[in-house]
C-alpha cells in the first residue's frame, strides 16, 4: 500500500512541512484550503445527512482553520443547508468570506455579542456546529473564546439532537500532545485536514474528538515530512502476522522462555504464559522458583523448568546457571511478569544483562551479534530476543546506562508510564508520549512499547505507530502480563521485535474490545484476553 494512503498522524510542525512541500511542488495555499474546507463539507453530509433545510452553525475563528470553516460553510449552503456564520476575531474579508457573503449567509458577530444571546439563539436553532475557531496554531483559550466554547458544550450537553463537528483539531486540543490546558469543544466528529494531528490521539484530547476521518487536500507526496507517526490499523497489523503453514509442526512457531513470577504475582506468570501460548507460539516454558510454581495454576501445555530461588521463593542469581543451561533453543525470552524486586532478583535480572559487576563474567547473557561464543569454560550463552516487561524494567532501571548493555534491536520494552518515569530517571513523563516514547526508542536502541490509553510503539529507526485503542475493560491487573507473553509469542514465531511489538498491540486491543463487548467496561480480567486472542488473529489473517 502506498504510503499516501496509511493514516499518518502529524505534529503541527510536519503537518505545515508537508504543506509546503506540497506548495513547493506546485499546489497553492488557496487550493490546500479550498480542498479541506469541500473536503470537511464532504465529511460533514455524509455524517449528518440530510441537512437541506436544517440549520448549521459555523464557528469562525481568525485562521486558517477558520478559513476552511468559510468555504466548507459555502458547500454546505450549496447543499442546501441553511448556514449561519458566527465570526470570531477574525479581521478583513477575504475571497472566501466574500464568497459567503455573495450567498447572502447570515454573518453574525461575536464583537457585537457582549452578552452571548445571539451565539445562544443560534445555538438553539442548529441541528450542527461546525467548530472552525481554532486548529494547529491555537493557544490555550481565555476569556472571550472560552465562553463561546462553553457555550457550544453546554447546548450540546442539554441536546442530544445537536452535533458538533471539529474542523481538524477541537479547538482548545493542543494540536502536539493532545493537552487541554483551558477549555475544548466537545466534538461528535472531527475531520483532519489531510492529516491526523497528533493530538487527536493523545489523551486527554482524544476524548474531546469523538469519531475521526481524514479529509485530503492533495498531499501529493509526504517527502516534505521525515518521521511521522503512523496509526496502527488492522490493514497495517495484517502485514506483520508471521506465517502459519498449514503442514508445520510445533517447532515452527518457536519456543519461549517466561522468567517470570513471584510469591506475591505467581498469576502475572501465568497470564504471561497463556499469552504467548494465545498468540501462537509452539512451545512456551516457565522457569521460576518451586514455591511459585507450587502456587501458580498452570495450563497443562506449559512446561516448568525450576530454577534457584532466594528468600520467599524469589529467584535468584544462581538461576543464571539453569537459565544458561536451558536458553539455548529457544527463540523468545519474556523477562518480568510478576518478578518483584527482592534484592536475589535484582542480582540475577543485573548478571543476565552483566550487569552485576560483583562476577567478573556471566555466564548468560547478550553476545554481540556475530561475535563468536568463546569456548572459555565460561562460556557464554546468547540471550534470545528479549521482551521485558514490568519488575524487568524496573529492576534494570536501577543499573545506570543499562541500554549499553542490550545489542541493538534485539529487546522489546514494554513500560507503563510509572516503569518509564523509572527508566528516563524522571518524576514526571512529558506530555508529548510520541516523542517520548520515539526518544527512548532511539537512544536505547530498542523497541519500546509506551503503554497507555493511546499505546505508542516506536522503534529505534524513529518510526512510531500509535494504537488508539482505549478501552477500561483493559486497565485490569494482569493485562500487561498478557501483552508481554503475546509479544514474545510472536517473536518465537519469527516476527521482529517492532513488528512483534505492533501486532502484539494490535491483537491485545481487539481482544480487550471484544471481552468489553461480550462483558461490559468493568469486571474484565485479563485472563478474559485469552480465549479471544485466536479468534482475533485468525480474523486479522483471513479479514
Ligand atoms: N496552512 C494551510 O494552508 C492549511 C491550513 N489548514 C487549516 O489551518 C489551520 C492552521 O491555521 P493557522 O492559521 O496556522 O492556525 P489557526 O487557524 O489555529 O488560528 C491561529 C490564529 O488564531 C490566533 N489564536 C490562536 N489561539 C488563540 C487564542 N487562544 N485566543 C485568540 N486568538 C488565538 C492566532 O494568533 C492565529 O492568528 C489548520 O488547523 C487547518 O484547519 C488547512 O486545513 C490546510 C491548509
Ligand atoms: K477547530
Amino acid at each position: 500500500m502506498s504510503k499516501e494512503k496509511l493514516p499518518f498522524v502529524v505534529t503541527a510542525g510536519q503537518m505545515r512541512s508537508a504543506e509546503e512541500a506540497a506548495v513547493v511542488r506546485g499546489t497553492t495555499w488557496a487550493a490546500l484550503m479550498e480542498q479541506a474546507g469541500a473536503g470537511v463539507a464532504d465529511a460533514v453530509l455524509r455524517y449528518a445527512a440530510p441537512l437541506a433545510n436544517r440549520q448549521v452553525l459555523v464557528l469562525v475563528g481568525p485562521g486558517n482553520n477558520g478559513g476552511d470553516a468559510l468555504v466548507a460553510a459555502r458547500h454546505l449552503a450549496d447543499a442546501g443547508a441553511l448556514v449561519t456564520l458566527y465570526v470570531w476575531r477574525r479581521s478583513g474579508v477575504d475571497a472566501n468570506l466574500q464568497a459567503c457573503r455573495e450567498r447572502a449567509i447570515p454573518e453574525l458577530s461575536a464583537a457585537t455579542d457582549g452578552d452571548g444571546s445571539l451565539l445562544a439563539q443560534a445555538l438553539r436553532k442548529a441541528v450542527l456546529v461546525l467548530d472552525g475557531l481554532l486548529g494547529t496554531g491555537a493557544r490555550p483559550p481565555t476569556a472571550d473564546l472560552a465562553t463561546i466554547i462553553q457555550a457550544v458544550n453546554a447546548e450540546r450537553t442539554q441536546r442530544s439532537d445537536l452535533r458538533v463537528v471539529a474542523i481538524d483539531l477541537p479547538s482548545g486540543v493542543g494540536a502536539d500532545d493532545g493537552q487541554v490546558p483551558t477549555v475544548a469543544i466537545r466534538a461528535d466528529l472531527t475531520v483532519a485536514t489531510g492529516l491526523i494531528k497528533r493530538g487527536l490521539l493523545l489523551w486527554p484530547g482524544r476524548g474531546y474528538a469523538g469519531e475521526i476521518v481524514v479529509a485530503p487536500i492533495g498531499l501529493s507526496s509526504l517527502d516534505g515530512v521525515l518521521t511521522m507517526s503512523e496509526l496502527l490499523t488492522a490493514s497495517q497489523a495484517r502485514t506483520l502476522l508471521p506465517p502459519r503453514p498449514a503442514d508445520a509442526h510445533k517447532g515452527v512457531f518457536g519456543k519461549v522462555l517466561v522468567v517470570a513470577g513471584s510469591i506475591n504475582y505467581p498469576g502475572a506468570a501465568v497470564l504471561a504464559c497463556a499469552g504467548a501460548q494465545r498468540s501462537g507460539a509452539g512451545l512456551v516454558t516457565l522457569a521460576t522458583g518451586r514455591t511459585v510454581l507450587s502456587l501458580a495454576t498452570l495450563p497443562p501445555e506449559v512446561t516448568l523448568l525450576p530454577v534457584a530461588e532466594g528468600d520467599w521463593g524469589a529467584i535468584g542469581p544462581a538461576a543464571v546457571d539453569d537459565l544458561a543451561e536451558h536458553l539455548p533453543g529457544y527463540q523468545a525470552l519474556l523477562l518480568g511478569p510478576g518478578l518483584g524486586q527482592a534484592e536475589a532478583t535484582r542480582k540475577l535480572v543485573l548478571r543476565l544483562f552483566g550487569l552485576d559487576h560483583t562476577r567478573s563474567r556471566a555466564r548468560v547473557g547478550f553476545v554481540a551479534v556475530g561475535e563468536p561464543l568463546t569456548n572459555q569454560p565460561q562460556q557464554t550463552v546468547a540471550l534470545p530476543p528479549t521482551v521485558i516487561d514490568a519488575d524487568g524494567l524496573n529492576i534494570l532501571a536501577t543499573a545506570a546506562d543499562w541500554f549499553e548493555r542490550l545489542p541493538p534491536e534485539h529487546c522489546v520494552l514494554t513500560p507503563h508510564p510509572g516503569e518509564m518515569r523509572r527508566l528516563l530517571g524522571v518524576s514526571e513523563l512529558p506530555a508529548d508520549r510520541v516523542a517520548t516514547a520515539a526518544e527512548a526508542a532511539q537512544r536505547w536502541r530498542q523497541t519500546v512499547v509506551l503503554k497507555g490509553a493511546t499505546t505508542v510503539i516506536a522503534a529505534p529507526d524513529g518510526r512510531t505507530l500509535m494504537y488508539d485503542g482505549a478501552n477500561p475493560a483493559l486497565a485490569t491487573a494482569g493485562s500487561g502480563d498478557v501483552l508481554a507473553g503475546v509479544i514474545a509469542g510472536l517473536i518465537a514465531q519469527g516476527c521482529l521485535p517492532f513488528a512483534a511489538a505492533a501486532l502484539g498491540v494490535y491483537l491485545h486491543g481487539a481482544a480487550g474490545a471484544r471481552a468489553r463487548m461480550a462483558f461490559g467496561d468493568a469486571g474484565v480480567v485479563a485472563g478474559d484476553l485469552l480465549p479471544l486472542l485466536p479468534s482475533v488473529m485468525q480474523e486479522l489473517r483471513t479479514g
